[in-house]
């Protein structure tokens, strides 16, 4: 369902980021299309998490336009908060509450009405049911990576952004991940994901943007990183 002709749900043109002498990420363009998923890859440092943050609405870009369904979030960040869901890559869960209480604090947020049944259906099918109402203090790495997801997906958000879904999740967290994901493709949403998993990246996604030291350094088809083949044309892009 991507629809090149429609203006990109998400645009993003010449994007700087700075955190005093460090430029995290340093001009990179990206246009993310409605029903189209996008990985992210590169290694660490390359500028996925600032990349993704910026999108959240969550650190202001230094330089460059950037436009999410058609908001700029300099300008609208709240609005853009509210809009987007997304998954940090660390952190994003309160401690002390449970899995029912981060929905209701994300559905009073939003102001969601009759969010309740999905919430539950998005516990079962990440199986944390059974937990819903425990503290995620002792949640295990996994359980708080599928808590995120089904938090970032609750509100069935027109940019959903998972940043590391994958990390630490085991086979059912991401078959489960994978169905939100294909779930937001088919109702028109664009999908964003930063990962270091090449090969679930391009199980889930149409599009791989490679990054390096905070710029892009190649937009391929996902196809063209499977295999053997996709990994050393991978690699010989990281150098
Ligand atoms: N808040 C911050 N203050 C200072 N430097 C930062 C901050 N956030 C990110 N950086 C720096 O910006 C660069 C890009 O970091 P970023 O987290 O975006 O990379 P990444 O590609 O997501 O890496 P990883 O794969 O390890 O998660 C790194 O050099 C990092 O140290």
């Amino acid at each position: 369902m991507t629809s090149p002709d429609r203006p990109p749900v998400v645009d993003v043109v010449g994007l700087h980021v700075r955190f005093g002498e460090v430029e995290a990420v340093a001009g990179v363009d990206l246009q993310g299309h409605a029903g189209q998923a996008t990985a992210l890859l590169g290694r660490n440092g390359a500028g996925k998490s600032t990349t993704m943050r910026v999108l959240a609405g969550v650190v202001p870009p230094t330089a460059g336009e950037v436009r999410v369904a058609g908001l700029d979030v300099r300008r609208h960040t709240l609005e853009v908060k509210r809009l987007v869901g997304y998954c940090p890559d660390v952190g994003g869960l309160v401690p002390r509450a449970t899995p029912w209480e981060h929905l209701q604090l994300s559905a009073r947020l939003r102001r969601l009405d009759d969010w309740e049944k999905r919430g539950r259906d998005l516990l079962e099918r990440f199986e944390l049911g059974d937990v819903a109402h425990r503290i995620t203090a002792g949640f295990s790495h996994g359980m708080g990576r599928r808590l995120s997801v089904v938090l970032a997906s609750l509100h069935e958000p027109q940019v959903l952004l998972l940043d590391e879904p994958f990390d630490g999740v085991d086979p059912i967290g991401v078959e489960a991940t994978f169905e939100i994901i294909a779930d937001a493709r088919s109702r028109g949403a664009c999908v964003l994901i930063s990962t270091h998993l090449r090969e679930l990246a391009i199980q889930a996604c149409s599009t791989v943007l490679v990054m390096r030291g905070g710029s892009r350094v190649a937009t391929v088809d996902a196809g063209d990183m499977v295999g053997e083949d996709g990994a050393r044309a991978y690699r010989a892009l990281l150098d």
